[in-house]
């Protein structure tokens, strides 16, 4: 999931796999207890007899965790995570997200999962090697092998790696199936990491849910997944900023409020933050957090003249120190009344990775359940499945994606109450239309 760089041991470190959470656990102990002097050193414990020091710099209210020393035995490394094989328990200790106790409870249920290797080369080391057209041959297999390890019937496929830079769509290369495919086959640079594990999850009927901005599904892969009745959905989970701001552009617009310069800022430290960092990644974030307002501002031609829109900036950097912790502040500024002006300011602290896996449960859920759902307008002879291009999922993601020619609805009301009544409906309750008729 969005990732997390621990930002309690950023000074680097260590060791095994078991030495890295135990220690861990040690040093945030010694954290706690606070009263330490400036830049000092203090034994946090031994690990395989090997004494383990933490060095501090400052002192209370926070302390500032600077880098781990030890005494290396063989299987000590020092250095940076070593995060090839890593299992789920010691990643979630690497991540520093959850507290001790909860990592604790979590560890046996999660030591034995480890991820497969996946492929966004340049940005991990636990990859797929090969051309393109053998990775996407490698995640068919891995899915086969999933599927029968875990004895299960279906499988969801969720893309939730770094943030992609926008691939360009060309003529020739990705605009159609064919073009894609034989783009695939000639590995040409342009098909993305994330388009790949798409084609793969298409070509074996499994739904495949983009978590994370990029354009992914490119022309050609939209052409495949109708053409193969698939699933697939996206874009980029709406956990926090963004999901406010479609709740509160709405509102606005909606009152007659005239939202004319909307800024929004956030940092954070974890590996998403870092990766969002380079321009090219951040460029496809910008885009995904920008659509929002642009669509309610154009579907209101009250307040708005055509083509005019408010002054919508975004930006978003990358603090290690904070972690997890994702700080996200925002000003709307509007014309109200008779020229007055209305500046809204917002401050929001939360952890992104927190946001995000409700989500990614929630995705995967609904994902799994539409597929199971068949419908026929009146005087439609037979039932059918909907559309491969969920837009059933659009109130979990940021910028959704929609099947050519389709309204995109960006208010998260409307966006709710169309799942909402889905879900009534299926269950053979009556639609919620609020009228409460039965009191007036
Ligand atoms: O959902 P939201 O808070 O608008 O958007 C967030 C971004 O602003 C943040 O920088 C990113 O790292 C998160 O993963 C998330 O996408």
């Amino acid at each position: 999931m969005g990732g997390n760089n621990g930002s309690a041991l950023s000074g680097g470190v260590i060791a095994n796999r078991e030495g890295i959470s135990w220690a861990t656990k040690d040093v945030q102990q010694a954290n706690y207890f606070g009263s330490l002097t400036q830049a000092s050193t203090i034994q946090v414990g031994s690990f395989n007899g090997q004494e383990i020091y933490a060095s501090f710099k400052s002192i209370l209210p926070m302390v500032t965790f600077i880098c781990f020393e030890m005494t290396l035995s063989d299987d000590v490394v020092f250095g940076e995570w070593d995060i090839s094989n890593m299992n789920l328990a010691d990643d979630m200790a690497r991540a520093n997200v959850f507290d001790i106790d909860l990592q604790k409870k979590l560890r046996p249920y999660m030591e034995s999962m480890v991820p497969f290797p996946a492929n966004q080369g340049s940005r991990a080391n636990n990859v797929i090697k090969g051309t393109k057209k053998e990775q996407v041959d490698q995640i068919i297999k891995d899915i086969r092998q999933f599927k029968e390890n875990n004895k299960v019937d279906k499988v969801v496929v969720l893309w939730t790696a770094n943030t992609e830079r926008y691939s360009s769509v060309v003529v020739g290369l990705n605009d159609t199936m064919e073009n894609l495919f034989a783009s695939v086959d000639r590995n040409e640079a342009e098909i993305s990491p994330s388009t790949l594990y798409a084609i793969a999850c298409i070509l074996e009927n499994v739904p495949f849910i983009n978590g994370s901005p990029q354009n992914t599904f490119v022309p050609g892969l939209i052409d495949l997944a109708i053409k193969r009745n698939t699933l697939i959905g996206g874009d980029d989970f709406k956990s926090g900023q963004t999901k406010m701001k479609s709740v509160l552009v709405y509102f606005l617009v909606g009152a007659g409020i005239k939202p004319t310069s909307i800024v929004s800022y956030n940092h954070l430290g974890n590996t998403d933050g870092m990766n969002l960092s380079a321009p090219q990644t951040f460029c496809s974030k910008e885009i995904s957090k920008s659509n929002v307002v642009d669509d309610m501002v154009s579907s209101n031609a009250i307040l708005y003249e055509p083509g005019e829109h408010p002054d919508h900036v975004v930006v978003i950097k990358y603090v290690p120190y904070v972690g997890d912790s994702k700080r996200a502040m925002d000003e709307y500024t509007s014309e109200i009344f008779m020229g007055g002006r209305n500046t809204i300011v917002l401050h929001n602290t939360c952890e992104d990775s927190l946001l995000a896996a409700p989500i990614i449960l929630d995705l995967v859920l609904l994902a799994e359940i539409s597929i199971r759902i068949q419908l026929k307008a009146e005087g439609e002879g037979k039932f059918h499945s909907f559309h491969p291009v969920a837009t059933i999922l659009t109130y979990l993601t940021k910028a959704p994606l929609v099947p050519p020619g389709t309204p995109m609805v960006i208010a998260l009301s409307k966006q709710r109450a169309m799942l909402e009544n889905i879900l009534r409906a299926c269950v053979g309750l009556a639609l919620e239309n609020n009228m409460i008729l039965e009191y007036k």
